[in-house]
């Protein structure tokens, strides 16, 4: 017996990454695109959807969860802009919904998943480290989800080593210019047209360096990992955080 598609929705659906995504579940014959709406447009007009992709805006993200989880719909989110109290929140909000599945991930690339992955197994081998993230200039947030999210992991795993703060031996700077620290990891923030996604995790130790990068020089980069997080969270209840925990890594 055949499966009936996955009913899908898109919400920021006339965005660059709204666009990609219908397109991409236009494409999928285990899929169904039931809904597109955009900024300004009632969430009513979701319907019957069973899964909604969100690639809006960090304020906007929130609103939309809520209203999803109240009417019991699962949910991938691309969307940026997850601090501790958003997930503390949503996690209360599935408390009371326990077969609804919501997946976000700072990142849908594969690639960008396992440099992340790589960089965290790095992290415990090096004295310091410094995250360098290149984006299109007509991004909203700076630094990105996924330097963020990078930062954070390297963090965690450094004070797990014991590390000591990296030797830094600055006495005098310009506001910025040895950019922003997440979890004691500094954070370089870059903006120029041209660019699509990209992103640098630099260690630095005796006599040596290791550059990890990652390009996404397409936005259907993040297409498979897109899809097979609306395949995977119908089944996938509670708060996932990172595709790597999609994956088998
Ligand atoms: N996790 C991942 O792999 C990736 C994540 N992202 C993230 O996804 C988000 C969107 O990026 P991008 O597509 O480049 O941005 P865009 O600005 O191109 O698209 C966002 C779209 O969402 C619309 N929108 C805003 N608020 C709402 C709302 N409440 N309901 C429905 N639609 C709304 C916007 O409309 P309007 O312009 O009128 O405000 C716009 O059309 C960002 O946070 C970005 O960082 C991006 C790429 C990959
Ligand atoms: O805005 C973007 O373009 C991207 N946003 C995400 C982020 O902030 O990490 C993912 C990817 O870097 C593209």
């Amino acid at each position: 017996m055949t499966e009936s598609p996955i009913r899908v929705g898109v919400l920021g659906a006339r965005g660059r990454m709204g666009a990609t995504v219908v397109q991409a579940v236009e494409g999928a014959e285990d899929l169904r695109l039931v809904a597109a709406l955009d900024a300004g447009e009632d969430l009513a007009g979701l319907g019957d959807a069973q899964v909604v992709v969100d690639f809006t805006h960090p304020d906007a993200v929130m609103g939309n969860l809520r209203h999803l989880i109240g009417h019991g719909v699962h949910a991938v989110v691309g969307t940026t802009g997850f601090t501790e109290e958003r997930l503390a929140e949503l996690r209360g909000l599935l408390a009371a919904k326990p077969e609804l599945g919501v997946l976000i991930a700072p990142n849908f690339a594969l690639g960008a998943v396992l440099a992340m992955r790589f960089a965290t197994q790095a992290a415990r081998f090096y004295a310091s480290a410094e995250v360098v993230e290149l984006h299109h200039n007509r991004k909203a947030d700076a630094p990105s989800g996924t330097a963020a999210h990078t930062a954070r992991m390297i963090g965690a795993a450094r004070a797990e080593a014991g590390l000591a703060p990296g030797p830094d031996a600055t006495t005098s700077e310009v506001d910025g210019a040895r950019g922003a620290e997440v979890d004691g990891v500094r954070v370089h923030s870059v903006r120029l047209p041209g660019l699509v996604a990209h992103e640098e995790i630099m260690f630095g130790g005796e006599g040596e360096t290791l550059t990890i990068r990652h390009d996404s020089i397409d936005r259907s980069s993040f297409m498979p990992g897109v899809l097979l997080g609306v395949r995977t969270v119908v089944s996938r209840p509670g708060l996932t955080v990172g595709l790597e925990n999609v994956l088998d890594l």
